[in-house]
């Protein structure tokens, strides 16, 4: 998917909302446990009930990863699920992957051309040559960890290098990359005050924003500092919108949760 297209579905929907799929069976209602694929009934009907609210799926590997053989046929029936019904959705697998260059170029065989998705979230910390076997993937999106939106970020992220904090480091480096245009960047919610100064060295490209529901990052700051003229935001929430009832209603209370985000990214979009 271009860039192009999905800021003009987050301006048609008036959203820019990305729901993230972290599917636990601890948590799923317990009538869906009786299906033959628990995890994809319960992601198609949360599908079903909110894609007019939102612009992006993110199913995290690591709910899906964790039931194995099942977790993963579970995945691959969710993307294809997205993929064929709603193929407007921008699909993120969130990953955070990046190896070797030989290596990556297998997880980026595995997630853009295998699975289909239109983008994967890379850690940074091995460098070029591990980035750039994602990059080459025309018409697909590398999301790279800039500053996480958890307490860990503090550890080593805003560590000064060379006289400037190491996301910094990050933001400048990676857009000297080969095919540095497909770069997009995780930047948590919860770091909404550092939005400003990343603007600064990154002002156009697109920020996918965890962290606002569950782990209390707010919406309205993440605008006020990090919305450009083209938007430049995708805000995901996941537990905030999946897990809002655990009765027979859970996708109709989802659709709810996503509504309420959706009407504050419209008064959002409309101060611009
Ligand atoms: O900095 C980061 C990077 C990724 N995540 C992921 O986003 C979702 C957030 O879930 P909530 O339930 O809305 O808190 C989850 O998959 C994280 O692994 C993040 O939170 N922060």
């Amino acid at each position: 998917m271009t860039t192009q297209f999905l800021v003009e579905q987050i301006r048609k929907k008036e959203s820019f909302l990305c729901i993230g799929l972290d599917t636990d069976l601890d948590k799923v209602p317990e009538h869906l446990l009786e299906e033959e694929d628990p995890i994809f009934a319960f992601n198609k009907a949360i599908i079903d009930a909110t894609h007019h609210l939102c612009v992006a799926y993110k199913p995290n590997m690591a709910f899906y990863e964790a039931y194995g053989i099942k977790g993963w046929k579970a995945l691959e029936k969710t993307i294809t699920y997205l993929n064929s019904h709603y193929p407007e959705q921008f699909t993120i697998a969130d990953a955070k992957r990046g190896d070797i260059g030989n290596t990556s170029t297998r997880y980026a065989k595995a997630f853009f051309e295998d699975l289909g998705f239109d983008s994967v979230t890379i850690a940074p910390y091995m460098g070029k040559d591990s980035v750039e076997p994602f990059l080459a993937f025309k018409e697909k999106h590398t999301i790279l960890l800039a500053l996480t939106s958890n307490l860990g970020a503090f550890d080593f992220q805003t560590k000064m290098v060379d006289g400037k904090e190491l996301y910094k480091q990050v933001l400048e480096t990676s857009q000297t990359y080969e095919n540095s245009e497909n770069l997009m960047y995780v930047v948590g919610a919860t770091k909404a005050e550092f939005l400003k100064e990343i603007r600064n060295i990154i002002p156009d490209s697109f920020l996918l924003v965890p962290g606002v529901g569950a782990q209390g990052g707010s919406l309205k700051e993440v605008c006020k500092y990090g919305m450009t003229k083209d938007i430049g935001l995708l805000v995901n929430s996941s537990r905030g919108i999946i897990y809002a009832s655990n009765g027979v209603d859970f996708a109709q209370a989802a659709a709810v949760k996503a509504k309420e985000l959706q009407l504050q990214m419209r008064m959002e979009l409309n101060k611009e």
